[in-house]
């Protein structure tokens, strides 16, 4: 599947651009309601009666020229009209007037006496056009088609969901497979909106690439496609000097898990080296557990400065288990003035609830690439005036304001650059959601850091190695489950058979 996403705007800009070049409008409805056919015949039971829901807009002519093709193959079709047919206008007007009759105005009836089992709905009430929330008729029915629990195929998006940020408006079909076309929409991968799409397939309905293209697309999918051409496997001639020192620093003797974990997976994640930072307390615990990761104790801010004037350490991790208040501070300041990679996490980012404005000062001075990977309550605490808005608006507003990439973690993690650029991350596994799978996801992005990745690249990999490497450990998981993982996720990126 294509990576790139296109908000509703920009497919309607699209199709306006590949009409202007020459294709009818009709020739893309037609297109669209093949795919919308030719997935309701793989959904569908051979005797499931079909009931599709036609909207005012395009979206309801998608799903006329389906009832068309579908009753061609001599399926039971039913087909209910919101609004008045006389209103529609073009290309829905001529898709209506192929379909030659058998319609009728759309009630609650048309849903609820739908023998249980025996019914498959098809959903083109709204697509890309739905611009405000869904009211009366339209919502009840909507409502009344979850109810009813069964299966529906949605036309573009499940109607109510809001194709640029995922979110609904008001209520949304929960459908069991949405068939969209020429690309994904951002709302197709955010939540709730992929859980609303069940399973999503992309039909080619004409539109060229190099019509995307001239677009200039900003948010993507996040996939292999999007930074593997960054990474390179160790050369044959390479040795670990290329690949990297990084370095995480730890946080005082009682809370040393968090950095170990870090450390270790930033070694996974193909670092050449990593070193765990330490006060001199809390060396003999880090070296009781480490074998292939190092362990330094460091003095304070001043002993890391000292340890940073090593400059082929590349590459820092601060913030997991390291304890929140000024001391955190202190090490943030020093780190974003070294003029190396830093990835920020959890008490690093929470130190500064109390001090965003000097954070935000720091972060935009910071002397090398910089990524923070907030969760959920890190983010609003550091950028409150963006907690409302949708999470990939929220990512991409805070990278601006900040200067550095931004990481919001969560089951649809939104991954965005100070200059817009976006990523949605779909691959991860409801089992992430465990104590310290944020510390490996960390230590990741710094491991590739480590490797010479752009922050942008480094931290969109690191959350879909992460996602993979869920995968992999299965249900069940716990975050150390995800080191041994890792091998396996970087193998294949390597495109090398484990051995
Ligand atoms: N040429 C094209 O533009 C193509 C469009 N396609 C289909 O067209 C759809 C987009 O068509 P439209 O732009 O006409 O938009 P929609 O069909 O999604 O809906 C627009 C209509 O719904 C009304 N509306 C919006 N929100 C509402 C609400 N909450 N309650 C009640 N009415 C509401 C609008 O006033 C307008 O009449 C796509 O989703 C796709 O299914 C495809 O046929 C491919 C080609
Ligand atoms: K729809």
């Amino acid at each position: 599947m294509s990576i790139e996403l296109l908000t509703p705007a920009e497919m309607a800009t699209a199709d306006a651009l590949t009409i202007a070049a020459g294709t009818a409008g009709i020739v893309l409805m037609e297109r669209a309601g093949q795919g919308v056919s030719n997935a309701v015949l793989r959904e569908a039971g051979a005797d499931a009666e079909i009931r599709i829901l036609c909207g005012p807009g395009n979206n309801g002519g998608d799903g006329f020229v389906a009832a068309r093709l579908l009753r061609r193959q001599g399926r039971p079709v039913r087909v209910a009209v919101l609004g008045d047919p006389s209103q529609l206008r073009s290309d829905a007007r001529s898709a209506f007037e192929a379909m030659g009759g058998g319609w009728e105005a759309l009630s609650l009836d048309f849903v609820r006496s739908a023998p249980a089992g025996r019914v498959l709905f098809v959903d083109a009430l709204f697509g890309a056009g739905l611009d405000r929330p869904l009211e009366g008729l339209a919502r009840a029915c909507i409502e009344a088609l979850n109810e009813a629990g069964a299966p529906v195929v949605a036309v573009d998006l499940p109607s109510g969901l809001n194709g640029a940020d995922g979110r609904m408006l008001g209520a949304a079909v929960r459908a069991r497979h949405t068939v969209t076309f020429c690309r994904r929409k951002p709302g197709h991968l955010l939540q709730p909106g992929r859980c609303l799409c069940g399973t999503t397939e992309v039909v080619d309905i004409g539109i060229a690439d190099a019509t995307v293209a001239s677009l200039e697309p900003t948010c993507f999918a996040n996939a292999p496609g999007l930074w593997r051409a960054s990474w390179h496997p160790p050369a044959p001639e390479g040795h670990k000097y290329d690949r990297g020192h990084a370095v995480v620093v730890s946080g005082p003797l009682a809370t040393t898990g968090a950095a170990r974990l870090a450390a270790s997976a930033a070694l996974r994640a193909g670092a050449g080296l990593v070193t765990v930072a330490c006060d001199p307390s809390a060396l003999i615990v880090h070296a009781a557990h480490l074998t292939a990761v190092m362990v330094r104790p460091v003095r304070g801010v001043d002993g890391l400065g000292e340890m940073l004037a090593d400059r082929r350490l590349n590459a820092v991790l601060f913030g997991p288990g390291a304890g929140v208040g000024e001391g955190a501070r202190s090490v943030v300041k020093r780190l974003l003035d070294a003029e190396r990679a830093v990835v920020l996490d959890a008490d690093a980012l929470t130190s500064f609830g109390d001090a965003r404005e000097h954070f935000l000062a720091l972060s935009r001075a910071a002397r090398g690439p910089l990524v923070l990977t907030p969760h959920d309550g890190e983010f609003q605490r550091l950028f409150p005036a963006f907690a409302g808005l949708d999470r990939l608006s929220a990512a991409r507003a805070a990278a601006r304001e900040c200067g550095a990439v931004v990481v919001l973690k969560g089951a649809d993690t939104v991954i965005a650059d100070p200059q817009g650029r976006a990523a949605i991350n779909d691959n991860a596994s409801p089992w992430l959601a465990t104590a310290g799978t944020g510390d490996v996801l960390a230590g990741i992005v710094t491991g590739l850091l480590a490797q010479g990745l752009p922050a942008f690249e480094a931290a969109a990999m690191a959350v879909w190695m992460h996602g993979e490497a869920g995968r992999v450990a299965g249900a069940g998981l716990i975050s150390e489950d995800l080191l041994p993982a890792l091998k396996l996720v970087v193998a294949g990126l390597a495109g090398e058979e484990d051995r």
